[in-house]
């Protein structure tokens, strides 16, 4: 297979990092903004492209690259964690966007994660995958969010020792505040955006507000980890194989307020309370050890989810450019606004959802929502609207008060 490796062109560089700093963030600010002494010049230049792999295809095959679709971008951001260590590979080999699909992976990190970023460039590389035209570093957002069709945004930072969810809000928010700046400014008009990094939904909030040119419903927030759980304990408990369950829902934030909607489950297409014959089971154990899972696996193991994770946001890709089948659905963190079930707009929530695999998504709304299951729904609701509260100075919204200050913890321990 031939290949070769090019430094990118500076002068490419310097005119995006200057546009993308005359419109505000910090990040870019601080490399470009100011008269750069020499050091940080260089420092800039090599802070993206240093790795930009490209196939020579005018020499290859055709009988293996006739078929294949136009390449598409892919934006990955805390891309040197452990999440994307599994998902990147994954992505790469065509297992998510279909094995004609070759894809361009542009891939953002923080400052502190340059190198590791380089040792994932050049792990890649040494993967060989045929589909794989492209690869790309930086720490510059508005660089790396370049005409992306997919934006993957995993990269956050850990909650410190004593942070409140109120401090870890604040944190993130700004991260995702400047992403969502940079998406608006660089990627694709019809980017779709899955957010990964907690607190995901609200995350997923700022990172919409911030992007008026992309349409809102275009971002997503990571519930399919849950979704996935909730399969998972349901086969165990039934005696099923896991492909025999849909209408697996969760709504709401991905927290310990999530609800795992059992109610309209279905085992072998039938309802799920009708297999498991068990209401006790299901609101005083499954629906808890589907919330707290992700505190459990740290207990035993030491760290979060990574693997599985990976697994889901794969899940969550294909979901949405694979139809679903006729009565399943999928569970993402999506848009309230005009939802049929009443939550209230302007929160990323989430619902069952399908699609007819064209990337896009409708909400489904013939979800039964019993007393049970609208008061959990609810309560979800009103955790998100504090959260939203929270970070009003960082979506133009005026007069939010933050309310979660020393409020119960809802966010599985070890999970943010
Ligand atoms: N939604 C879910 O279901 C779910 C499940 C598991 C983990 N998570 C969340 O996913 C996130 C990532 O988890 P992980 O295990 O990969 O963490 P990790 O600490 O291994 O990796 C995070 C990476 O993000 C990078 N990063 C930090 N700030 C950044 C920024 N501003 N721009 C770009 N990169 C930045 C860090 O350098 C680090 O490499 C965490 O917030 C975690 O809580 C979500």
């Amino acid at each position: 297979m031939a290949f070769s490796m090019k430094q990118r062109a500076n002068t490419g560089l310097a005119r995006k990092a200057t546009a993308a700093t005359s419109r505000v963030p910090a990040m870019v600010v601080r490399a470009v903004a100011a008269p750069a002494p020499p050091a940080a010049a260089t420092e800039t230049k090599n802070a993206f492209g240093v790795f930009r792999l490209s196939y020579d295809t005018q020499n290859e095959d055709p009988s293996l690259t006739r078929s294949w679709k136009k390449t598409i971008k892919v934006a990955v951001t805390g891309a040197s964690g452990n999440i994307s260590n599994h998902l990147l590979f994954m992505l790469a080999s065509g297992e998510v966007y279909g094995k004609d699909q070759p894809i361009a992976l542009q891939l953002l990190g923080s400052e502190r994660s340059k190198e590791a970023l380089e040792g994932v460039a050049m792990e890649l590389e040494d993967s060989l995958y045929p589909l794989l035209r492209e690869v790309s570093i930086g720490t510059d957002p508005y660089e790396v969010f370049g005409d992306a069709d997919w934006a993957l945004m995993i990269g956050a930072k850990p909650r410190g020792p004593g942070m409140e969810r109120a401090d870890l809000l604040q944190q993130n928010g700004e991260i995702f505040q400047v992403q969502g700046r940079a998406l608006n400014e660089s990627a694709s008009r019809n980017c779709k955006v899955i957010v990964v990094g907690n607190p995901c939904n609200t995350n997923a909030l700022i990172a919409m507000e911030n992007a008026p040119n992309i349409p809102r419903k275009n971002f997503h927030a990571l519930t399919r980890l849950d979704e996935n759980r909730a399969k998972c304990q349901l086969a165990l408990k039934s005696g099923k194989f896991y492909t025999s369950i849909s209408r697996m829902a969760i709504w709401g934030n991905h927290s310990t307020t999530q609800v795992p909607d059992y109610v309209n489950a279905r085992i072998g297409g039938m309802p799920a309370t009708d297999i498991i014959r068990d209401m006790k089971w299901f609101r005083e154990e499954f629906t808890p050890k589907v919330a707290l899972r992700g505190g459990a696996l740290i207990k035993k193991w030491g760290r979060s989810s990574a693997a599985s994770t990976a697994v889901s946001v794969a899940d969550a890709i294909r979901s949405l450019v694979t139809p679903t089948a006729p009565g399943d659905c999928f569970s993402t963190g999506v848009i309230s606004d005009g939802n049929p079930y009443g939550v209230r707009d302007g929160l990323i929530f989430s619902f069952p959802c399908r699609s007819k695999g064209d990337g896009d998504y409708e909400i489904c709304d013939n979800f039964l929502v019993d007393e049970w299951l609208r008061n959990k729904i609810r309560a979800s609701e009103d955790e998100l609207q504090k959260e939203k509260e929270c970070v009003s100075h960082l979506i133009g919204m005026m007069g939010g008060a933050c309310s979660l200050r020393g409020a119960e913890d809802t966010t599985v321990p070890g999970e943010v």
